[in-house]
């Protein structure tokens, strides 16, 4: 079978996008993680899927496989990357989309000046709902944040938990050019107290409407930006009392901008989408 793909990036953050609304595909595991595979397969840190709606009142569904191939709740870079496919290639005439997830609907929209911005619905603060299991834990309060301590290689960290429908542990590092990421990105991931693994985010405060970030994600690895971890990284700040929103979040693939008005309330990123190329590839 011939598989029509497109190679796209959000700020660095690189996809396969595929149309299943107008190609068959019944993949598992293997597959995905054969497909994503950089050496073997076409590359990307996430294959992004398109589908016709299953929910009411949605424009499509959306659904995201890791690099590692395993099926997540949500992807922010893709969700503007996933925008882009649908409007270019005529499967919609809608610039702003109702988009079905597995962590629920976002709505994303194609800006006049090429950017796509993203409402991405409200976090979820509640540890146990991250998933994150705090039993036995003290938390230390850090303004209207509760810091986790988790050891991590014999060290104690301080970690925020956000969920933004995948989970994430955010710390703050005085530098993420220094940050020890390819050395305890895959013990935090793994840690034992998040149930369904976790993206460790590294987060270097600027000043109050600036910040860099680094996220060694969920079965992918070091990205070179994270638009969930982005948004849950100024979460952490905001309630953490470091940081006042909008928030300019430099990655090292790019720049993302995260607003959020509070507890309740949706997180909305914006940022760049780019098609690279258009394949096909025999399966
Ligand atoms: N690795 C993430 C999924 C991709 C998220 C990221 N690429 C984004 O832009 O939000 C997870 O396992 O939850």
């Amino acid at each position: 079978m011939k598989l029509k793909f497109t190679k796209m990036h959000g700020a660095g953050n690189d996809f396969i996008v595929i149309d299943a609304i107008n190609q068959h595909i019944d993949f598992g595991p293997d597959q995905w993680r054969r497909l994503a595979d950089r050496r073997f397969g076409i590359g990307a840190d996430q294959i992004l899927v398109v589908e016709r709606p299953t929910a009411p009142d949605c424009d499509f569904r959306y659904r995201i496989f890791n690099n590692d191939g395993g099926e997540v709740e949500q992807c922010g870079n893709g969700s503007r990357a996933f925008v882009r496919f649908v409007s270019e290639q005529g499967l919609t005439p809608k610039r702003s989309i109702r988009v079905q997830t597995m962590a629920g609907i976002i709505t994303p929209r194609l800006e006049d000046d090429g950017s796509v911005t993203v409402d991405m619905g409200a976090p979820v603060l509640e540890p146990a709902r991250v998933p994150f299991d705090a039993g036995g834990l003290k938390g230390v309060a850090q303004g209207r944040d509760t810091l986790w301590p988790i050891a991590v290689h014999g060290q104690e960290i301080l970690v925020s938990v956000v969920s933004m429908g995948n989970p994430h542990a955010v710390q703050v590092v005085d530098d993420v050019d220094t940050a020890p990421v390819a050395d305890t990105g895959p013990a935090i991931e793994h840690h034992p107290r998040f149930p369904k693994r976790v993206n460790a985010g590294y987060l270097q405060v600027l000043d109050r409407g600036h910040v860099k970030l680094r996220v060694f994600e969920r079965g992918a690895g070091e990205t070179l930006a994270c638009g969930t971890g982005a948004c849950a990284a100024v979460v952490a700040g905001i309630r953490r009392g470091l940081l006042d929103s909008p928030v300019q979040v430099e990655a090292r693939g790019g720049a993302l901008t995260i607003g959020w008005a509070g507890e309740g309330e949706p997180v909305f990123l914006s940022g760049p989408a780019v098609s690279v190329f258009e394949g096909e590839i025999d399966l």
